[in-house]
């Protein structure tokens, strides 16, 4: 672009750019005199500095365009810049790219652009060290009391027995928190890693991009400036870029600036695509302008560290369950002391010699010192019995352990507490499409008028009918057909659904897709969605000017906007009641063998309007049937089964889909949702149906819904809050963007890894990375298994630490003298801790799990059952160890000095 064409003002500019066009001029104009005079001789005019053009040098390649103007571009949404720059139009070819064919894409040309703008990677933020979850650990409550009572125990030991002698306790303690530091520290810093690597590998998007004409998939930190990328409705923007072409793109910007509205992108006003961002409606090609750490989204993500401390639910209720026994420990402990120094100074203790140990004045100062001490450390040992320290890291290791697994059984854990909240999941609402089903589409069936057409009898359809056809395949889709060479074969991308069907045009109709297309000028388009559930498409024909519309979508909802339809035979005959009822009966027909039923329908209208203008509306009734196809997507293998492992372990299970409630019905018979002897009453209803219910009615009919069809994303939605407010825990599945909203409800939500959309993956709590419904069973699985083995814990730990506060506390008060020091006490309990912990984290699931009643939400973490198995428990080792305690000796007759083995004898048990 020349300095000439930027001086020549545009005509369609609003008022504001034209006064900016016209300071531009000023500036240019009387810098250009001031040089003039200065060197009084015209020679050329050169650009001055004072505005941007991007101008390539061969020789070079990309090393002389400017980055800063382009990465500016988009992040201030400066359309004056992007004017100057030559429009969208200017900045693609300046990048040596087309808006059709995008760029080379061979090796070096994509070398070149990496080293000209960079790759489209961020610098990752310095993981945290080992050292952090050391600090992160010794930040706890728990261990700085014990760190309290190793300081105490240490002062007092070596006050007592020496340097030599009164070590041991203090420093046994001190070794013992390191222990559990270390451990904690360990666990905590190897989750971290993990999490580290599984956002390693959801990071790593697909994204659809055009290189030598030829549409594919790379991954997106392949991207590179001058891609051009096509975008669809649950996408994820890659890169920072312009708007090619592309109709009713909307975006969610939430991402980047907070607010939920959706943003219009469109050639004119707003042209500009933010990285980060997602689509929210329609479709479109972007050219990409600048990647990686050039675009906000890429400085985002280089600050911003997963943050993997989530404290879950149960690690919350559990810590709550910790210092409120840490602090019934210490006022117990304080019991204690005063009792036993009440004791003492009443002169009640007796010492081997059968003297009472205090006498008022007589006592030696050294030896109350010694004795108040001694009291001390008894108390300090109390402490340290009634804090369950194993208690989180049981937790942790049982979290951190399950996810592992989980990854291993295709499911990634994006949030810890799904781990354990799937435990008492007591519904699961599935999607149908790319869940249960494989999602991949083949026509199978095609009606045209009232005959369905088989294998070889394409040949009969009048050349009219199939010419309709072919026009709106081919012009009416978001897919796309290329083939490498004459003799290859044809390679369809695009969701399953446009694939099957421009497959089926492809191979079975003979449509040339190129010729199609350019024959063609397309005028307006409305873009498919759940919500709406067809895509049309108004065009002009470049032979004779005529303009047709084309509506194709959910086949009975194109019916009810026809009042025609047309025979083999290319006649168009009237659609009265009674031809209506007949296509009713095909599309129940096909589907109730569980097809996918797609109709297409079409006018052609006058080219001008009653203003005279070019008509701009799409008109949605008075249509032409033209035919209907119907597309099987064969269910998934296994997941009758898992289907059936879920019903059995009590959860329910209910389909909530956007397709046909006959292909419903049947894809749920298939999968065992729906079982043939079942009370169908109330067990399928439409989206609408279910949305019109009074809220009353809803709750009362929610829990006999197992398959909703032709839901909306906000059925979906309302499925989900009602389940939830009649207390259910909901689990949902789900791949496409119509699921987002109720995965982000649901307790947890569960996406699709291959075919899921991306928003859904991120409003997602788990990613099945094998899109199997089978492996939402295994989680189940895994969720019960952690949640069971929690309890299985809270129960073995509660019970030793109960039966140990008794013991001691009765021992204390009634002999004076706890059979159990600190140190013994604390060993014993961190072996078990740790050890048991660890025998317990790693439980594998058991068959049994699944044959319990869910959880729910409402049931406590210490059920009755737990409760009375640990009294009795405990009250057992309370019994025999006090009997050990004051008749011991009598029983085994030992004498005191080997005491010793007494406490061990009482740690046997
Ligand atoms: N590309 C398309 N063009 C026109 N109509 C379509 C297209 N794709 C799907 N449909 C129609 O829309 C209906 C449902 O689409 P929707 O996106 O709501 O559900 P889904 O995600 O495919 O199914 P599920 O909710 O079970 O996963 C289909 O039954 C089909 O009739
Ligand atoms: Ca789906």
């Amino acid at each position: 672009m020349s300095i000439v064409d930027l001086l020549r003002m545009p005509t369609n500019l609003s008022k504001s750019k034209k006064r900016w066009q016209s300071s531009f001029c000023t500036i240019y104009y009387s810098r250009a005199f001031i040089t003039i005079a200065q060197k009084s001789k015209i020679t050329k005019i050169t650009p001055t500095p004072s505005f941007t053009v991007l101008e390539i040098e061969p020789r070079s390649y990309y090393s002389r365009i400017d980055q800063e103007p382009l990465i500016k571009l988009v992040k201030d949404k400066n359309v004056d810049r992007l004017l100057q720059l030559g429009g969208v139009e200017g900045v693609t070819s300046a990048l040596k790219s087309h808006s059709e064919n995008g760029i080379k894409g061979n090796g070096e040309d994509v070398a070149h652009r990496q080293e000209a703008f960079g790759s489209n990677t961020y610098n990752q933020p310095p993981t945290k060290s080992f050292f952090h979850f050391v600090v992160e650990a010794l930040k706890d409550f728990t261990i700085l009391i014990l760190l309290a009572c190793a300081v105490l125990s240490l002062g007092f030991g070596i006050k007592q027995h020496g340097l030599k002698e009164g070590w041991y306790d203090g420093g046994s303690i001190t070794l013992a928190v390191f222990i559990v530091i270390a451990f904690s520290a360990i666990s905590n810093f190897r989750q971290n890693r993990q999490f580290e690597k599984l956002s390693k590998v959801s990071n790593n998007i697909q994204v659809d991009v055009v290189r030598n004409g030829r549409r594919q998939q790379i991954s997106i930190f392949e991207l590179v400036v001058g891609d051009v990328v096509c975008l669809k409705i649950g996408d994820q923007v890659p890169a920072d870029g312009l708007f090619l072409n592309g109709h009713s793109l909307q975006v969610d910007e939430s991402s980047m600036t907070g607010e939920s509205d959706h943003v219009e992108i469109n050639h004119s006003k707003n042209p500009f695509l933010v990285s980060g961002t997602k689509v929210a409606d329609g479709y479109a090609k972007m050219l990409v302008t600048s990647v990686g750490m050039n675009t906000t989204w890429g400085e985002m993500m280089s600050t911003i560290s997963r943050d993997s401390d989530e404290t879950t639910p149960l690690q919350a209720r559990l810590n709550k369950l910790t210092s409120s026994i840490g602090k019934v420990g210490l006022l117990v402990a304080f019991l204690v002391l005063v009792v036993l120094l009440v004791r003492y100074f009443t002169g009640n203790t007796e010492d081997e010699n059968g003297n009472p140990e205090f006498n008022g004045s007589k006592t030696k100062v050294d030896d109350v010192l010694n004795a108040v001490i001694g009291i001390i450390a008894d108390a300090v040992t109390i402490v340290v019995v009634a804090i369950p320290e194993g208690l989180p890291l049981a937790v942790t290791l049982t979290l951190a352990y399950s996810m592992k697994r989980m990854m291993a059984d295709q499911a990634m854990v994006r949030k810890l507490s799904a781990c354990e909240t799937m435990g008492s999941a007591t519904t699961i609402c599935t999607d149908k499409t790319g869940t249960l089903t494989l999602n991949q589409m083949k026509v199978t069936k095609v009606w045209l008028g009232h005959s369905s057409i088989e294998e070889g009898d394409y040949r009969s359809i009048a050349s009219n009918v199939l010419q309709s056809i072919q026009q709106g395949v081919a012009l009416n889709t978001t897919g796309s057909v290329y083939k490498a060479a004459a003799g290859s074969e044809f390679e369809f991308t695009g969701s399953p659904t446009e694939k099957a069907i421009l497959s089926w045009a492809v191979t079975k109709l003979k449509m040339d897709m190129e010729t199609m297309k350019q024959s063609f000028t397309i005028l307006h388009v409305e873009a498919f969605n759940s919500e709406k559930k067809r895509s049309g498409v108004m065009m002009r024909a470049d032979s004779d000017n005529t303009i047709h519309v084309h509506w194709k979508g959910a086949a009975e909802m194109i019916l009810a906007m026809c009042s025609h339809y047309c025979d083999l035979s290319g006649t168009i005959r009237a659609l009265d009641a009674e031809e209506k009822m007949k296509f009713e009966q095909i599309i129940e027909g096909m589907a109730a063998s569980s097809l996918r039923c797609i109709a297409f329908a079409h006018k052609q209208i006058p080219e001008e309007d009653e203003d005279g203008e070019v008509p701009r509306k799409m008109i949605v009734n008075g249509l032409v049937l033209l035919g209907m196809v119907g597309i099987k997507d064969p269910c998934r293998n296994g997941v009758k089964k898992a289907v059936e492992d879920c019903q059995y372990a009590g959860v329910n299970i209910k389909m909530i889909t956007g397709d046909n409630v006959y292909t419903a019905r049947a894809i749920a018979t298939e999968c065992g949702i729906l079982r043939p002897g079942q009370n169908m009453d109330g067990a399928v209803v439409e989206g609408v149906e279910f949305r019109n219910y009074t809220p009353e009615e809803r709750m009362q009919k929610v829990d006999k819904i197992c398959v909703m069809a032709r839901s909306s994303p906000f059925d979906k939605l309302l499925m989900v809050q009602c389940l939830k407010q009649k207390g259910h825990v909901v689990a949902v599945t789900g791949d496409g963007t119509n699921d987002a909203p109720a995965l982000k409800e649901a307790d947890i939500g569960l996406s699709m890894g291959i075919q899921g959309t991306e928003v859904a993956k991120e409003s997602s709590d788990i990613v099945i990375l094998d899109d199997n419904f089978a492996s939402v069973a295994t989680v189940l699985r895994w969720g019960r298994c952690v949640y069971a083995n929690i309890q299985k814990f809270i129960q073995f730990q509660l019970t030793v630490n109960v039966a140990a506060l008794a013991i001691n506390f009765v021992a204390a008060i009634s002999a004076g003298e706890v059979p159990l020091t600190a140190v013994q006490l604390l060993w014993v309990n961190l072996i078990m801790d740790t050890l048991g912990a660890l025998a317990l984290a790693t439980e594998q699931p058991t068959k049994e799990l699944m044959e319990k009643r869910p959880v729910g939400r409402t049931e406590p973490l210490i059920t009755n059952v737990m409760w009375r198995n640990l009294i009795a428990q405990a009250l057992y080792q309370i019994a025999v160890l006090l009997t050990l305690q004051f008749k011991g000796e009598s029983i085994f007759s030992v004498t005191k000095q080997e005491n010793l083995t007494k406490s061990e004898a009482g740690r046997l048990v």
